[in-house]
């Protein structure tokens, strides 16, 4: 027997007699051990504290229109697992079940097929006929400080006591409640999702929990940031101070300043909502940032010695990389101190998330500087204005920029190859562009062309405090190329390049309104997290929705621009820039 309609937890539990049944058009089943299995509710695994074990006493899949909803509810305090899907895929998941009531068995016989229309329709979408095709749905397990502290005792969440808040029904969140990673699904037989059977991956809906683990008056909690600047790093500090201190009622919050090297290099400073209240209109972090330093061993040593328990990172790719080093030491050591990282990242290259805070506030600070750079190329005779624009080895801001403006000619960024000289390169294209507008406005991501540069030894080995390759200025060597190739084929015509760098004018500002939003959000969301005991996890917008995601997940995860996708079709036929295909 086999259910198409698979759930996966990597931790699971269900004694027998707790087994789920489930509904589906008034037909009852209950799940037998073996398809159980199949619903990856081992119950031969019995994990304490498994987030599951509380939630499977009843379950029912209700066929709604075009959709299957399947809902368990709990007999416990919390409810349950929701989740919905399109109904074509549950085309023929009856047949897969057990009847078990009275009911159930006189319709026994009866075929249990979706009937809607819709469903009939989608039949031309080759739907999978095979049942032994599954669309499963994968948990990533969420690490929780009861993994390796089994005796830590679950408390009443305080907000329930919180005059400002008043939970309503719906406020909490269940523990069972996911975001899936992907929402575009390809339901032809010959995808790979449906062919591979591979599983699609959900995360835990970020929210407050009706549990918490902490007791307010115990937390003494930490913020640190880390990388470089991203407009909306105040903002998050200020909202984890003013969160951590209105809705749970924690007193002892503090910066530790300068990044990873100021847990043990430097004295935290005490924070409060009366000190941080305007930081949220400031650009840049109010706790300083930095570079490299980090010693794993000295920083958990000084978190220990601080005796903070709730720590809060806020960084990029490598500041994640560290937060999974101090989790795996945290644990290592068993020590009762949850980690929670902020992803913060101005070019955009984490994965996993929608984007980073500050991402959007970036790309209309480019605005300005492609404007500059039209208006000046427009105002000269074969004028060109070139941008460079923050992204190291992502070009999001450069793309996102030049579909915002519309200005823009050429695009280059890091994942494109792409020449200067010759049929189908950029001085042709050029020459084309100025012969018949007279201008062009070309954007350039600061890590496109690196390898056209030439660079000393010494310079192939440069790097920053982090161990990140350190960039030459492509505007500049482009500019300085762009006026050898104009000198060497039209001597005697005019021709100007401007160039214009505002690197840090893009992301030492602000954040706007809607990265503001996202930045209270996402620090409350990574709040409510650890105050539920999870840790080593980052809170995230995933198409949309702020979930926790395992922060070894994030630390791995690139966010590069896909030039196979509709995006940077658009911004070809946006720009008409050459395709860079050597004849
Ligand atoms: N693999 C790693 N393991 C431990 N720590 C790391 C690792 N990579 C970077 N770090 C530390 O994380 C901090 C920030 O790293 P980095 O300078 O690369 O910035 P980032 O977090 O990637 O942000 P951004 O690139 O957006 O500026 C530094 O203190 C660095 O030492
Ligand atoms: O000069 P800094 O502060 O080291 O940062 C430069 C780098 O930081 C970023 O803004 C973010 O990683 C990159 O775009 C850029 O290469
Ligand atoms: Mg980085």
């Amino acid at each position: 027997m086999q259910n198409r309609f698979q759930f996966h937890a990597e931790e699971s539990h269900c004694d027998k007699e707790d087994a789920p049944s489930v509904k589906v058009f008034d037909q009852s089943f209950t799940f037998t051990d073996h398809n159980l299995i199949g619903w990856g509710l081992n119950s031969n695994q019995s994990m304490p504290r498994s987030p599951w074990h509380h939630y499977l006493p009843q379950a029912s899949i209700r066929v709604a229109k075009n959709c299957i909803r399947a809902i368990t509810t709990s007999t416990c305090t919390e409810l349950a697992l929701q989740f919905s899907f399109i109904s074509t895929l549950f085309h023929q998941t009856t047949a897969a079940a057990t009847p078990t009531t009275t009911t159930a068995k006189k319709k026994k016989k009866k075929k249990m097929a979706l009937s809607s229309p819709e469903a009939t329709n989608l039949n031309t979408a080759k739907i999978p006929e095979n049942p032994s095709s599954p669309c499963s749905i994968h948990l990533q397990k969420l690490p929780h400080l009861t993994d390796y502290l089994p005796n830590l005792k679950p408390l009443p969440n305080p907000l329930e006591k919180n005059t400002l808040y008043h939970p309503p029904a719906g406020f909490y969140i269940n523990q069972s409640e996911v975001v899936l990673g992907k929402i575009i699904l390809d339901l032809s037989a010959d995808s790979e999702a449906v062919s591979s059977h591979s599983p699609q991956v959900a995360y835990s809906r970020a929210g407050p929990r009706w549990q918490v683990f902490f007791e307010p008056k115990d937390i003494k909690a930490a913020i640190v940031t880390c990388g470089g600047l991203c407009p909306g790093m105040n903002t998050v500090i200020r909202e984890l101070v003013v969160g951590l201190w209105e809705m749970y009622g924690v007193r002892q919050i503090y910066g530790v300043t300068a990044g990873y090297r100021g847990f043990y290099s430097r004295d935290p400073i005490e924070l409060n909502p009366k000190l941080v209240h305007n930081w949220h209109k400031l650009g840049g972090t109010a706790l300083e940032t930095s570079r490299g330093g980090f010693d794993l061993n000295k920083i958990v040593d000084a978190i220990e010695h601080h005796g903070f328990n709730q720590v809060y990172i806020i960084g990029g790719d490598g500041t994640m990389r560290g937060a999974v080093n101090i989790f795996n030491e945290i644990q290592r050591r068993k020590l009762n101190i949850a980690v929670a990282g902020i992803p913060k990242t101005v070019d955009n290259d984490i994965g996993i998330i929608d984007r980073s805070f500050g991402f959007q506030t970036a790309v209309e600070m480019a605005q300005q500087a492609i404007n500059a750079a039209h208006v000046e190329a427009e105002s000269a005779v074969n004028g060109i204005g070139l941008v460079k624009l923050m992204g190291r080895s992502t070009g999001h801001i450069a793309l996102h920029a030049t579909l915002s403006s519309r200005d823009v000619d050429c695009c280059l960024i890091p994942e494109i190859d792409f020449y200067l000289e010759g049929e189908g390169g950029l001085f042709e294209f050029l020459e084309k562009q100025l012969k018949e507008n007279g201008h062009a406005v070309l954007v350039v991501a600061e890590g496109a062309g690196q390898d056209m540069i030439p660079r000393t030894e010494a310079q192939k080995e440069e790097r920053d405090e982090s161990g990140n390759l350190v960039f030459l200025d492509f505007g500049a060597w482009l500019k300085s190329e762009l006026k050898n190739w104009w000198a060497r084929d039209h001597a005697n015509e005019l021709f100007t390049v401007k160039y214009i760098d505002p690197t840090y004018m893009i992301r030492a500002v602000p954040a706007n309104a809607t990265d503001n939003l996202y930045c209270t959000l996402v620090a409350y969301s990574a709040i409510h997290g650890v105050m539920a005991g999870y840790t080593g996890f980052v809170s995230g917008l995933i198409n949309g929705n702020y979930a926790y995601i395992p922060v070894e997940e994030v630390a791995h995860a690139r966010n590069e621009v896909n030039t196979k996708d509709h995006k940077w079709a658009w911004v070809r036929s946006v720009t008409n820039q050459p395709d860079f295909v050597k004849p």
